[in-house]
């Protein structure tokens, strides 16, 4: 894990919680982009190093409309930057965790990415990143 990539937060209007974050950041979101694969839309600003990633769901089955329907809006994963993420699926993989996709699959902002169970980490989804 070389870094934190972003930290992702569920919200159930993107537009409303742009406005707030970019009152917080003092910055616009650099980027807005829907994943229809994962059923989101999100909207990135960055700080320093690292982002905040705002989603919100597309569709009811989307994780994000699941998690907010059932936990409310709030903070949903954090994200770290790998270098070589197959290799970090296999390291994580003999280390025990359980990883939802096995594969890396199309993420937002130009990566590839993967997720571990979130029960493996003490109740935080992680997500893996690389770039394309
Ligand atoms: C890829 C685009 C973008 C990017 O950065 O590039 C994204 O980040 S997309 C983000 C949205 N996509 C995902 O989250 C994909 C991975 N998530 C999943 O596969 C599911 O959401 C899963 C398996 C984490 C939960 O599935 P589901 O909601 O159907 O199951 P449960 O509600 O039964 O949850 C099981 C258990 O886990 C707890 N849970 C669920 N979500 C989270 C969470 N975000 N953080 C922590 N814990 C979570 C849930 O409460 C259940 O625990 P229990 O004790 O039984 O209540
Ligand atoms: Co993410």
């Amino acid at each position: 894990m070389k870094r934190i990539e972003h930290i992702g937060i569920a919200v159930k209007d993107l537009e409303a919680a742009n406005k707030t974050y970019a009152a917080m950041m003092g910055a616009e979101p650099y980027k807005s982009e829907t994943v229809d694969g994962e059923g989101v839309t999100t909207s990135f600003f960055k700080v320093g190093e690292s982002k905040i990633e705002l989603l919100a769901g597309t569709r009811p089955d989307s994780p994000i409309s699941k998690f907010i329907e059932k936990r409310g809006e709030g903070i949903h994963h954090m994200a770290f930057y790998v270098d070589d993420i197959r290799a970090e699926i296999e390291r994580l993989k003999k280390e025990g965790f359980r990883l939802l996709n096995e594969e890396p699959k199309p993420g937002a902002d130009n990566k590839i990415v993967a997720f571990m169970h979130p029960k493996d980490a003490n109740g935080v989804l992680v997500e893996l990143c690389q770039e394309k």
